[in-house]
């Protein structure tokens, strides 16, 4: 359970989510949504309550439905338009133009025409982040989005989701295990331990000090001369 949290994430930032399994990192997330109650205090998203309005907001969650193999990638992104999660709506030119920009946006338009059921677990993770961008969200909440996929695609989709943000001026909330696949692409690392919480900037949380702190047990932070992070700790 996360508690004494107490931080604002500014608009316009690429914010890496990091902790050990069970730290709470999903729970944020679907707290930010309004999929979870809160016990106490209050969160605003995009200056509402949490699940007030989400046409603004982007949303990829980590438990992924295996369901509808026979779908195409294209189907996929379309179920998800006007609310309509598995029925296929009639599409405007809009919004077929915003689901071919979220297809071409994470480099799966390849995608848009295989079957769900064939594609590897990695392509699937594509079109479901191409699926979490359609419409070009204000904020993106990814659970995990780099999970399955290879070093290589996954320092693509880092960097693309980096240029996003910086182009679109779009907020993002990443959660991941592999530091080092988001670093030169966050502005902010959130590390979620033991229930709390710490925000700042790389070289602010990623220390020796505010990791063991966080844990509340030694956690030896060292960067390698090529610059990766590894975090290290009986604890862990
Ligand atoms: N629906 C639920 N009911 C009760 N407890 C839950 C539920 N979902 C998660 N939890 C618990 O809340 C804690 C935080 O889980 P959460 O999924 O947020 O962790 P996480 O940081 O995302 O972990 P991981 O890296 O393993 O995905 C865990 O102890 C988990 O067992």
């Amino acid at each position: 359970m996360l508690s004494d949290l107490s931080l604002s994430i500014p608009t316009g930032q690429f914010v890496g989510l990091f902790g050990p399994n069970g730290a709470g990192k999903t729970t944020f997330l679907r707290a930010l949504m309004g999929l979870l109650p809160l016990q106490q205090g209050q969160i605003r998203v995009l200056g509402q309550s949490p699940g007030a309005d989400m046409s603004d907001i982007g949303y990829m969650p980590q438990n992924r439905s295996a369901n509808g193999a026979s779908l195409t990638g294209w189907d996929l992104l379309a179920s998800g338009m006007s609310g309509n999660r598995w029925g296929l709506p009639w599409l405007s030119r809009a919004d077929r133009l915003a689901i071919q920009e979220a297809l071409d946006s994470v480099d799966a338009s390849d995608l848009a025409t295989r079957r769900l059921g064939e594609l590897s677990g990695g392509e699937r993770q594509r079109l479901l982040i191409a699926q979490a961008l359609i419409g070009s969200p204000r904020l993106l909440l990814l659970d995990e989005p780099l999970a399955s996929l290879d070093p290589v695609r996954m320092r693509d989709i880092a960097e693309r989701l980096g240029a996003l943000v910086k182009q679109r001026g779009m907020t993002v909330l990443c959660s991941a295990h592999d530091i080092n696949a988001l670093m030169g692409v966050m502005d902010s690392v959130m590390y979620v331990a033991r229930g709390h919480a710490r925000l700042g900037n790389v070289d602010e949380v990623m220390t020796t000090e505010a990791l063991s702190a966080l844990y509340g047990a030694p956690v030896e932070v060292c960067r390698t001369p090529s610059g990766r992070l590894l975090v290290s700790a009986d604890a862990l």
